[in-house]
Parts: C-alpha cells; sequence; structure tokens
C-alpha cells in the first residue's frame, strides 16, 4: 500500500479544533530554539553555580572545554558533510547513503579499487581506512575485502556461503570484516558500531564457522579412533569411547556439547538473533536453541551446539549447574553495555566463570561503549583488540534527527497527533518511559483508529513476541514500546522513531533513533522534549550534531542534570487529550465504558478490533524495575 494511503487510514477519526488549541500551536509554529531559549536560559542561569557534571556518560564531544565544542563540533559537521560529498562512505558497501547506483556508491567502489598495494600491512591499513574501522590491540589481522576470502578458512564451506548469498549477504560490512577475521584468529574483542550496521552477522558468521571447524575436528577424532578401536580389536586390547575415557574433561576436549553461546539482554533479541543464525544453517548440521523456560526443562543441551540466552536465566542455570558451558569456545556478549549495567552484572559473572575452556573466546558488542563499562568489560578480557567503526557513542548517520518543543507534558499527544496529521511515515516506533504509558497512549491511538500496537513488560512472552511479528510484517503501524525493544531490534523498514517521552540517557537515544535508519536506509527520528528535560538535552544535542543534524548552540552549552537516573518517569495520566477545564470530566468517560460500547468508540474500535481483544489478554505481573 502507497504510504499516502496507508497514511491516509492513520489519521482517521482525528481533527484538531484550532481555536480552542491555539496557544498550543503557538508553540509549535515558532521555531524549536525560540521556543525555549528565553525560558531555559533563565533556568540555566539560577542553576549555572550548582549544577556540575551530569551523570550521564559522555556524548561525542563532551568533558572538554566549552570554547572547543564549536570548533569541534564545525568540525565534526564539515567531515560528516566531507564524507557524504566526498565518498560516500557508507557502512553497506552496495548501499550507500547516496542509493545504489549514484555517484556516491561509485565513489565508493572506485575508492575500494585503490587498494593496490603488495604490503599486506599496507592493505589492510588502506581497507580500514576506506571503511573508518579503528583497531586498537597488538597485532590485529587484516579486515575481510571480501567474504569469498573465507572460503579457504576453517569451518567454512560453499553452502555457508551460498546461504550468506541467498539471504542478502553478499559484501561485508565494515564491522564485519574486522571483527570476523579477528574471532577466527582468536582474538578476544570490544566492538563498537554503529546501529544496523551489521554486529550480528559479524559474530555469528565467525561463530557457526569456528562451531564447524570443532565439530569437523571432533567427528576426525572420532573416525580416526573407531579405526584405532577396530585395529585394537584386532590385536585384543580394550578401547574407552572418547566420552567415557575422561569424563567431562574427555566431554571438554571435543565430546560434543554447548560451542558457543550469545548472551543478550532481553529474550526478544535472543529470538531474533536465533533468526538471522537460522538463515545461516541449512544444510550444515548445527543445532541451536534459545533458552527459555520451556527449552530449559526439555532441551538435551548435549546434542545443542549454538546457545542464545538472557544472563539471568543461563547464570542461574551455570550457578546451579544445571547446564554445562565447559565446552564453550566462543561467548559473544551482544548489547554488552547493558549487560554490564546494575541488576545483570553478577549473572554475567557467572556466565562468564562457567565459560571455563582454556580456549574459549569472549567477544563484546554494542553500539555505545561508555567508558566507565569499558573499564569493566577490559577486566574480564585477555588482550583484546578494540574496534571501532565510525565514531564512538553516535547516532547511525542515516537517521535525521530533530528535536520538538511540546511546552508541557498534555502537549505531546497533541504533537503527536500533529505529525501524524502532517504526515509521518510509517510505520512508526514510538517509544515512551514506562508500561504504565504505554497502555494509556495505546487507548489514547486506538480511540483515534489508529493502527496502533504496544509492547512492554507487563505482557506475555507470546504477546510480545505477536506484538514484533505483526509489526515486522507490517500489520501495526505504529507500535509504542518502552525500552524494553529500544535496543537491537530490527525492524528493516521502520521510516519514523518518534521518543515521545525523553530518553533516560544519552546512551538510550542512540539506541532508540538506531531502529530506524538501518543497513544502509535513511530514516527519521523525532523527540520531544520539555524545559524539564533541560538537563539530559545536551547530551543528545551533541549526539545530533555529531552525526550532521542541526542543533542551536545554546542547547550545546545547558548543564547536564546531576541524578538524571532519580527522575521520575511521567505519570500515565499525563496523557490528558482535552484541556484541564473540562478534559477530567469527558476522559473519565471515555474511561468509564463509553469508549468500549458508545457509538463512535464502538465505530473506531471496529478499526483497530484486533487491538482491543489483545488488550484483553491476561497480563502478566511484571517485576519491579521491568518496562
Ligand atoms: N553484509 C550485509 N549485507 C546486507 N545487509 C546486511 C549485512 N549485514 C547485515 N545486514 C542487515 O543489516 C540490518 C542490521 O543488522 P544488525 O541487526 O546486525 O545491526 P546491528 O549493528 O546489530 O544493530 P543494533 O546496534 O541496533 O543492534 C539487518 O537487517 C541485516 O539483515
Amino acid at each position: 500500500m502507497a504510504s499516502d494511503a496507508i497514511f491516509a487510514q492513520l489519521q482517521l477519526g482525528i481533527s484538531f479544533d484550532k481555536q480552542k488549541w491555539k496557544k498550543q500551536m503557538e508553540l509549535f509554529d515558532k521555531p524549536a530554539g525560540q521556543q525555549v531559549a528565553n525560558t531555559l536560559t533563565q533556568q540555566t542561569a539560577a542553576a549555572a553555580a550548582a549544577d556540575p557534571a551530569g551523570a550521564d556518560e559522555p556524548a561525542p564531544g563532551e568533558g572538554r572545554k566549552k570554547k572547543k565544542l564549536k570548533t569541534k563540533h564545525a568540525a565534526a559537521a564539515t567531515a560528516a558533510a566531507a564524507a557524504a560529498d566526498d565518498d560516500g562512505i557508507s557502512l553497506f558497501s552496495r548501499q550507500p547513503a547516496g542509493g545504489p547506483g549514484t555517484d556516491a556508491a561509485a565513489a565508493f567502489m572506485d575508492r575500494e579499487a585503490q587498494v593496490q598495494t603488495r604490503d599486506p600491512y599496507e592493505e589492510a591499513n588502506v581497507v580500514r581506512k576506506a571503511h573508518r574501522i579503528k583497531v586498537s590491540g597488538s597485532a590485529p589481522p587484516p579486515p575481510l575485502r571480501s567474504f569469498a576470502e573465507l572460503d579457504a578458512k576453517p569451518g567454512c564451506s560453499r553452502r555457508l556461503l551460498s546461504n550468506m548469498a541467498a539471504s542478502g549477504f553478499t559484501d561485508p560490512t565494515p564491522i564485519q570484516r574486522q571483527a570476523a577475521t579477528a574471532l577466527l584468529a582468536g582474538r578476544e574483542l570490544l566492538a563498537v558500531a554503529p546501529t544496523g550496521s551489521g554486529k550480528t552477522l559479524a559474530f555469528l558468521l565467525p561463530l557457526v564457522m569456528r562451531v564447524r571447524a570443532l565439530k569437523q575436528a571432533e567427528e576426525k577424532a572420532a573416525a580416526a579412533a573407531s579405526t584405532e578401536g577396530d585395529e585394537a580389536e584386532e590385536e585384543g586390547q580394550e578401547v574407552a569411547a572418547p566420552a567415557q575415557a575422561g569424563g567431562a574433561a574427555g566431554k571438554r576436549e571435543g565430546g560434543g556439547g554447548i560451542k558457543a553461546v550469545v548472551v543478550s539482554p532481553t529474550k526478544e533479541l535472543s529470538i531474533q538473533t536465533a533468526r538471522v543464525l537460522k538463515l545461516l544453517l541449512p544444510g550444515l548440521r548445527l543445532r541451536c536453541s534459545v533458552l527459555s523456560k520451556s527449552t530449559a526443562a526439555g532441551t538435551d543441551f548435549s546434542k545443542v551446539d549454538v546457545l542464545l540466552a538472557q544472563p539471568l536465566r543461563l547464570g542461574a542455570m551455570a550457578e546451579e549447574g544445571k547446564i554445562d558451558l565447559s565446552g564453550v569456545r566462543l561467548l559473544v556478549l551482544d548489547e554488552a553495555d547493558k549487560l554490564f549495567e546494575m541488576g545483570f552484572t553478577e549473572q554475567v559473572d557467572a556466565v562468564i566463570a562457567a565459560c571455563s575452556h582454556r580456549e574459549v573466546v569472549r567477544a563484546l558488542f554494542s553500539a555505545t561503549l561508555p567508558e566507565a563499562v569499558e573499564g569493566l568489560a577490559r577486566s574480564v578480557l585477555q588482550e583484546p583488540l578494540r574496534i571501532t567503526v565510525g565514531e564512538r557513542n553516535t547516532a547511525a548517520s542515516t537517521v535525521a534527527q530533530r528535536l520538538l518543543f511540546v511546552g508541557r507534558e498534555e502537549g505531546k499527544l497533541l504533537a503527536l497527533r500533529q505529525l501524524i496529521g502532517q504526515g509521518l511515515r510509517p510505520p512508526v516506533l514510538v517509544f515512551v518511559s514506562s508500561k504504565d504509558r504505554a497502555k494509556e497512549l495505546h487507548r489514547e491511538l486506538l480511540y483515534d483508529g489508529v493502527h496502533v500496537d504496544s509492547i512492554h513488560a507487563d505482557q506475555s512472552q507470546a504477546a510480545r513476541q505477536a506484538a514484533v511479528d505483526n509489526f515486522r510484517l507490517g500489520r501495526t503501524w505504529v507500535l509504542l514500546a518502552t525500552d524494553l525493544i529500544g535496543r537491537g531490534m530490527d525492524f528493516l523498514g521502520v521510516n519514523t522513531v518518534v521518543n515521545f517521552d525523553f530518553p533516560r540517557s544519552t546512551t538510550d537515544y542512540i539506541h532508540r533513533v538506531g531502529r530506524t535508519g538501518r543497513a544502509g536506509r535513511s530514516g527519521e527520528a523525532v523527540t520531544f522534549f520539555m524545559e524539564e528535560d533541560a538537563g539530559r538535552l545536551r547530551g543528545i544535542a551533541n549526539v545530533m550534531r555529531a552525526a550532521g543534524c542541526e542543533v542551536p548552540d545554546w542547547m550545546l552549552s545547558l548543564k547536564k542534570e546531576r541524578h538524571h537516573s532519580k527522575r521520575k518517569a511521567p505519570e500515565a495520566d499525563g496523557l490528558v487529550t482535552e484541556p484541564a477545564a473540562n478534559g477530567g470530566e469527558q476522559r473519565q468517560q471515555r474511561k468509564g465504558g463509553k469508549r468500549q460500547g458508545g457509538a463512535a468508540g464502538g465505530k473506531r474500535q471496529g478499526k483497530g478490533g484486533r487491538m482491543s481483544q489483545q488488550q484483553q489478554r491476561p497480563v502478566k505481573k511484571a517485576k519491579g524495575g521491568e518496562s
């Protein structure tokens, strides 16, 4: 369906009384900078003396002297513009920002063709430079120039390469070029690359090769043992099978069991990683499993080669001795900075300790790696390589980011409806700060007749997965989400991300807006802000400026909030749609059942009937702190 037609349906049931909202509308009509400049400047001046550095992690350019800001950001913007104009560098070699077949694409390919030197060290550097890959650490292996180079390496096969080609993976992305060769060389890794840049395949491809190579070695050893056994039998000697010979140790040395583990912060992400892995596996005879309540009870893990899991369940099982990870040779921590946050560290430690094989290689991947977390991460790695693609802790350059001042809490819903009215491009992902806000906004938009769904921690796992699948299949055009799916989720077609509630941190912002603009495509991100968000505005403004987006200078000199993490999330009830004078009453009426049973409500409900059924599903009680 054409986006115009989709949009026409999206706005069904929405009309604005411009007279009634005159005051608020005026706010939106002014440029964002003007709207808040005065009040924020006053606020900043009042707080200036008391407000030291905030608790947020440094965004690009932060932590330096203010007077350097302008030069740095001007340089960054110029560099970004130059990159786009000059060589069209993109994370996706055949899909640069300008699109396939454009001058940018041609320039990019020319640039690749310039790699002509007989010195392998120099050649590696030329490839890295062309793809904006930075590596620190001793003796990094050269990056891949093409997937075909892998053909000769242990664990690869024509079948694997053809599975990749059939899935559209014909040219490696920058992170894949360097991370694949590093992991195949047995190097431990800290890998940081932008959202949507192909990190999943960057660890899955070497993982599959490594596991295949191990299995091939096992099969060879088993065949040799069986030949020896036959010969010994002929000579009348007793021979034990490998697993019997060494017990657990024998198993560790290659008698089956889990050989690779990928830990992700959410079940949804593990399921998504399994989807990508399954694209690589046809014909390769490897078995993978996603750890869940049911698979934990009913799976023979000695027959599983690759396990995808979340830290809480896997850590607990490892500690209780319910799963044997002693044969694991590759442990990947995806969204590593999230895994090293408070609340997960104990279980992640338990998993790391349980992966005790002497040859185990550990790799940490994320789009963001705050310095404090890097220090912690390094303490579990041995002589790691650090691979960075592009600039550290930045948003994908394929996303056009903008900020929208909404005045007060009540202005958010109006602003969202106004965006829809102006032609917001679906599919749209709207982030809110809590599950209650997701539920409330869901009700509001449902009432408007928008094809909307929501995903948050109060839903059953099945409802969450259904929300993800329906959004992927295009059945839902607006998905309301908490930060539960703020990271890692790959909805390739998302055109717009709306931060309805301001992100808790710059890191969360980078991941949220990274749900669009993936795989070299373009996307749009709109972030609503109010005066009270000023303390967290600077970090995000810096990220936007580093990506070449327009940001008023005054935002870059705002003071940071001191303890933003302790700030209360907005109340769900703040989403009033009517002015205070009559809104409460009307809203109560709607809440009281008119919406469900009333004529207008019933009519509109018809378009969103599927959603109303979903709302009636039994909900699972969420653990404290979940969103
Ligand atoms: N070599 C490739 N060629 C073409 N498409 C690719 C390639 N590698 C990955 N992709 C596609 O790019 C998209 C983004 O990949 P992926 O989800 O791995 O990104 P990511 O870097 O892990 O992002 P995030 O940081 O948000 O988790 C996916 O749809 C994937 O299929």
